[in-house]
């Protein structure tokens, strides 16, 4: 894996409204890249510059090092948020066509459309009219719409909106194949617990600044609370004496305890040794939604 996009300092204006504020993230082929924030925190508007569709007031985007061009442009993918299927044309039809404007032959569109329609169950609506399609299949099809000309970057804002758990599944395996297939794919969500268990690295962005950026394993151990996981022999309820530890929560020899910075977590290791068997003993890794909170106060 490459870092191959790079957002960098990007601040953007609407009149006196300042909604990016020195934005700046990475994003590496061959992983998922989770943008999260609320409504409104700048998610959309930071897509669309690094799509081109809106300039940056000041700040860059760049590809592998270089600035960007419509040739490279080209093979990025790009799902907005606002979809833009043809109503009346048939779902076949509209990602063909939208292939053959990326580049692809006719055979290749018509192959590429297939495998995908086929792949996101779509295959027995491909001859209906987008307009016929319920909503959750109507995203399926922006979603082939996306990726039929095979992205080197794929950028979907909420692609998993609107999409019932079992569809949200398909999507993610599908962009999982992409990913591992070498694409960088870079979505927006405030699903945290669909990112939670998609994305390998994240940007959380609040008011238009960026919080914290980097791998799940990074932040979850950048934002790891003083909160251990303990496990002995017999009732663990002596750690309410122990100094330096509150009991956060107790269930016979199980508890979790929140450490003051001052504490040292091997001494309380062997407190608890000197008490008996111990049968786990380790840091509680916060989640996703913990961190999110934490970042964007
Ligand atoms: N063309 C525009 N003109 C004026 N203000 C805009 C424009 N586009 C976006 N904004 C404002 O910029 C801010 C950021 O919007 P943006 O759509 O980027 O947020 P977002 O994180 O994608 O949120 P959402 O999930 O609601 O789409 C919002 O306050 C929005 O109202």
């Amino acid at each position: 894996m490459t870092t191959v996009l790079n957002v960098d300092a990007v601040n953007r204006s609407f009149g006196d409204r300042q909604v990016l504020k020195d934005v700046s993230f990475a994003v590496e082929s061959g992983r998922l890249t989770g943008f999260v924030g609320a409504n409104g925190a700048g998610k959309t508007t930071t897509m669309r510059i690094i799509l081109g569709v809106l300039a940056a007031d000041t700040g860059t985007v760049t590809w592998r090092g270089a600035p960007m061009t419509r040739a490279v442009r080209s093979r990025f993918g790009y799902m907005p948020e606002e979809r833009g299927l043809y109503p009346k044309m048939a779902v076949a039809d509209q990602v063909v066509y939208l292939g053959r404007l990326h580049g692809l032959s006719t055979a290749d569109a018509k192959r590429n459309t297939a495998a995908l329609l086929d792949r996101l169950e779509l295959g027995e609506r491909a001859g209906d009219p987008v307009e016929k399609l319920s909503l959750g299949n109507q995203q399926r099809a922006q979603i082939a719409a996306a990726l039929v000309h095979d992205p080197e970057l794929l950028v979907l804002d909420e692609p998993f909106s609107g999409l019932d758990p079992l569809a949200v599944d398909t999507v993610v395996a599908v962009l999982r194949e992409r990913a591992a297939a070498g694409a960088a794919v870079l979505f927006s969500s405030h699903q945290l617990e669909v990112v939670e268990r998609l994305c390998d690295d994240l940007a959380i962005i609040a008011e238009g600044t960026i919080r914290a950026a980097g791998s799940r394993t990074y932040l979850r151990e950048q934002y790891a609370l003083p909160r251990y996981s303990v496990e002995v022999g017999a009732d663990a309820g002596w750690l309410r004496d122990e100094p330096g530890v509150t009991l956060v929560e107790l269930d016979g020899p199980r508890a979790v305890i929140d450490l003051d910075p001052a504490t040292d977590d091997q001494q309380v290791l062997r407190a608890a040794l000197a008490r008996g068997p111990v049968r786990a003993f380790g840091p509680v890794r916060p989640s996703l939604a913990e961190i999110f909170r934490e970042v964007i106060q």
